[in-house]
């Protein structure tokens, strides 16, 4: 194989700004081609609604985390992709992972190792850290979150709008203590140049070993996930009242907003065309109208929450709220 196909990982903590990341990468021309695979926590897949569609597939792996039960599909998902491209169905220029927010990349890294068939026709090229300089600090003690940061080959340091110079250069002090070697580049919605993170073979092996001394042999990965982090997902066929949504929000955010890692959601507004998509990190929260709802789409409301010992059966109740105008909590 003279020209294996070059990987990149993007990894990076819940909310930190990776989809924002991989629409940048597919909206240069020169990714038109590339396979993309994206990861989520939630047992519904959110994303692939909010990543722009490029010519290949983007595949969704949403049963589990990439790295524990998911690793034999990510397998299988790429084995396709050659069969595909070996019968010229498609082309395959790159192969770009989105893994979720609460993934270490270790496992991922192991994948394109250890299989056979994988290391064959896949090289890593680099493993890109997107970092929350306002929201990663609350989450700095979690190992995944250390592991995300120790295994990067470069560390964007986005949402820097967010904080002041003093904070930002604390963090990044920090930062570069648990990872001295990795290039970091401050940046504001995951802006960096395409140069500095495509093709440019920075991922080097022998950098990764002395984090994780058995990357090539620990076949099993013993990751345990913070038992206390759950996923709720909610959904609703009836039409959302807006003004009652933004107060179940503003509401939400208050009471939960430490607990509320990262959510995100399309919603079915009253009377409204369009689609609305919403999310947020923590207290910090957007949305905006997507496009219109086709004439045989089944207009619905889903929404996925992450987050710290979150209650299934309060956010369903308190979600009635929204649909409900006789319903007060
Ligand atoms: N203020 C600000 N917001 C940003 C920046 N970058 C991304 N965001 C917003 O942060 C939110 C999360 O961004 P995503 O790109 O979806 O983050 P992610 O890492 O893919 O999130 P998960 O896949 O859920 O882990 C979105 O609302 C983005 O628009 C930034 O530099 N500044």
């Amino acid at each position: 194989m003279p020209h294996k196909i070059p990987v990149t990982i993007l990894t990076g903590f819940l909310g930190a700004g990776k989809t924002t990341l991989l629409n940048r990468l597919l909206g240069d021309k020169r990714n038109q081609h590339a396979g993309v695979i994206i990861n989520e926590f939630g047992e519904i897949g959110i994303d692939s609604e909010l990543v722009i569609k490029t010519k290949e597939e983007i595949i969704e792996i949403n049963k589990g985390c990439i790295c524990c039960n998911v690793r034999a599909d990510l397998i299988h998902v790429l084995k396709d992709l050659i069969i595909k491209m070996n019968r010229r169905e498609i082309q395959l220029s790159r192969i770009i992972i989105e893994t979720t927010g609460l993934a270490s990349p270790a496992p991922v890294i192991q994948t394109f190792l250890m299989d056979e068939v994988m290391s064959y026709w896949f090289e890593i090229d680099s493993i890109c850290t997107v970092i929350d300089a306002k929201h990663l600090p609350l989450h700095l003690e979690e190992k995944v979150a250390q592991e995300q940061i120790a295994f990067a080959d470069l560390i964007l340091m986005n949402k820097t709008d967010l904080v002041s110079i003093r904070e930002l250069e604390e963090l990044k002090q920090r930062i570069k203590q648990m990872n001295a070697t990795a290039e970091m580049i401050c940046t504001t919605n995951s802006e960096v140049p395409i140069n500095k993170l495509l093709d440019v073979r920075s991922f080097e092996l022998s950098e990764k070993l002395k984090i994780h001394p058995n990357l090539l042999i620990d076949t099993h990965h013993h990751h345990h996930h913070d038992d206390n982090v759950n996923s709720i997902v909610l959904k609703s066929e009836q039409p959302l009242i807006v003004e009652r949504v933004n107060k179940w929000f503003s509401y939400l955010v208050q009471i939960e907003g430490e607990a509320l890692y990262r959510y995100k959601g399309i919603l079915n507004i009253k009377d409204s065309e369009y689609r609305v998509i919403f999310q947020g990190v923590h207290m910090l929260f957007a949305s905006k109208e997507d496009r219109r709802w086709k004439g045989d789409e089944n207009r619905k409301s889903e929404l996925v929450f992450i987050g710290s010992n979150l209650k299934a059966e309060e956010l369903n109740r308190s979600f009635r709220y929204c649909m409900d105008e006789y319903f007060t909590f």
